[in-house]
Parts: C-alpha cells; structure tokens; sequence
C-alpha cells in the first residue's frame, strides 16, 4: 500500500533522512522506532508533505503522493495523527470531530461517522460540548485518533500516540490501535515506547541518525537481542 524509496530529507544542509526505504501493506501495523532524532517523524512527515524530500520516492496505493496537498492526500486515504495531537483546544470536542469530515464530501455518512466515533468512545461523548483543551490528554490523544478517523483513512499514521500519557492511559491507546488492526485498518506507528510498539505490530524498521538499521517481522526484532539491548534496555 505504502512503498518508500531511498528517501531524503535534509534540513538546511544537515540530513534527517539519509536514504530510508520502508514499506507498508494493506491491512498491517508497521512501526518506526528508534531514539530521539532518529528521523522517525520527519519519515511522516514527508509522507503527508509537511517536509519536501530531497529525493526518493513515495507510492500510495500505486500512485506518487510527493508534492500533493493535505486535501489531496485525504482524499487518497491517507490521515495522521501528529505528534503532540495538534487539536483545536478552543473549539468543542464536536467541533474538532468536524474538522476531521472537511475532505469528506459525502456529508449524511459524515455526520454518521461522527456520531459513531462519539459511541465508541464515551469519554468523547461525554464531553462533545466542552472545549477541547479541557480534556485530559488521554482523552485528547482520542480525540485526534477519532478526528483522523472519521476521514475513513485507507492507512493510519500515529506519530508517538503514547507520549505524555500515564502508564494506563498508553494501555488504552494501544488497545485502542488493537481494534483498528481488527478492523482491518492500515497502521503506520512511530514510537519511542519500542517494546508496546513492536509488540503490537506485524513488522518493525528500525531507525538510527537517519538510517534504517534493522528491519522485519516484529517477532524476529523481539528476539533480537542487539535491538532488546540498544532500545528495550533489556528488559522487552
Ligand atoms: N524543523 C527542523 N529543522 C531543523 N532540523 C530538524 C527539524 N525537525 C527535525 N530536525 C532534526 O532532524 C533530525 C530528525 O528529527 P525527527 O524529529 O524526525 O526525529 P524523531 O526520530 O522523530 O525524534 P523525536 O522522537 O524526538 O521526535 C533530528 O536531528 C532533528 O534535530
């Protein structure tokens, strides 16, 4: 679904992404993880073209996504959820699931979604009338997963859905990427809580100062005893 080539990226004239290449099929959660400034956000961000490579390809479901437009890339089924959640936190929590129905132009299911995302999760509901920024950030980071979802993504990306939230509250999260991958969604997941992650997923890349240092299935990165000493500490 997903097929990144030989990506750069570079900041100014230092390189963030050194030629990465990474691919995501159609019904699997991929995970990127890899220590602070590793390049992990900067691959998704070039993915949703907030950052322009510098070479490299990046195929969506067959077609080159360089270059295109938010709108654009919504339209193709792509969605994230940034880093650090990015909702409207003087807008209520209804008026945040909105934003995430503006690329939708069948507007009746929209609607639909929208009250359907309310139902499965009721801490939304019962706060769809409060401004955003009054919900806790668990409730927050729920927010933004539901906002992106209600675009009816072909493939999720989460960039550290797990990031400043207490221990249970990532259990949540996670579970929560769980019934997505039920579903059947496409997950693209960056992560620095490596062991939940890989865990989780059906392959991971490893990254490292803009490089893919290892890469396969998730059970084969469990068991890799550089990966568990470099990244989980030893203790995944
Ligand atoms: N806007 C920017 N301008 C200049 N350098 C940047 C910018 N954004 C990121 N970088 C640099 O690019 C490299 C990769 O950053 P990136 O944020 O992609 O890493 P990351 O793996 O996502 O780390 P983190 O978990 O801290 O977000 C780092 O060296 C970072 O300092």
């Amino acid at each position: 679904m997903l097929v990144v080539e030989d990506l750069v990226v570079r900041y100014g004239r230092s390189p963030a992404l050194r030629g990465v290449s990474f691919t995501v099929n159609e019904g699997e959660i991929v995970t990127i993880i890899g220590p602070n400034g590793a390049g992990k956000s900067t691959a998704l961000k070039s993915i949703v073209g907030l950052v322009a490579p510098a070479s490299g390809r990046i195929d969506f479901a067959g077609r080159s996504v360089v270059g295109l437009r938010t709108e654009a890339l919504l339209r193709q089924g792509l969605s994230l959820v940034p880093e650090g959640r990015h909702i409207f936190t003087s807008l209520t929590v209804a008026e945040n699931l909105r934003i995430g129905a503006t690329a939708r132009r069948d507007r009746r299911a929209a609607r639909q979604d929208i009250a359907d995302m309310l139902e499965r999760f009721p801490a939304l509901q019962r706060r769809v009338s409060s401004p955003a920024g009054k919900l806790s950030g668990g409730e927050q980071q729920q927010l933004a997963i539901a906002r992106a979802l209600i675009a009816r993504p072909r493939m999720l990306m989460l960039d550290e859905p797990s990031l400043g939230l207490a221990p249970l509250i990532v259990e949540q999260i996670f579970d929560i990427i769980r019934e997505l991958r039920a579903e059947g969604t496409t997950v693209l997941l960056v992560e620095q809580n490596a062991a939940k992650a890989v865990a989780l997923a059906d392959r991971a890349y490893v990254l490292q100062s803009g490089s893919v240092v290892i890469h396969g299935a998730a059970s084969e990165i469990l068991s890799s005893t550089e990966v568990i000493d470099s990244y989980f500490g030893g203790a995944a």
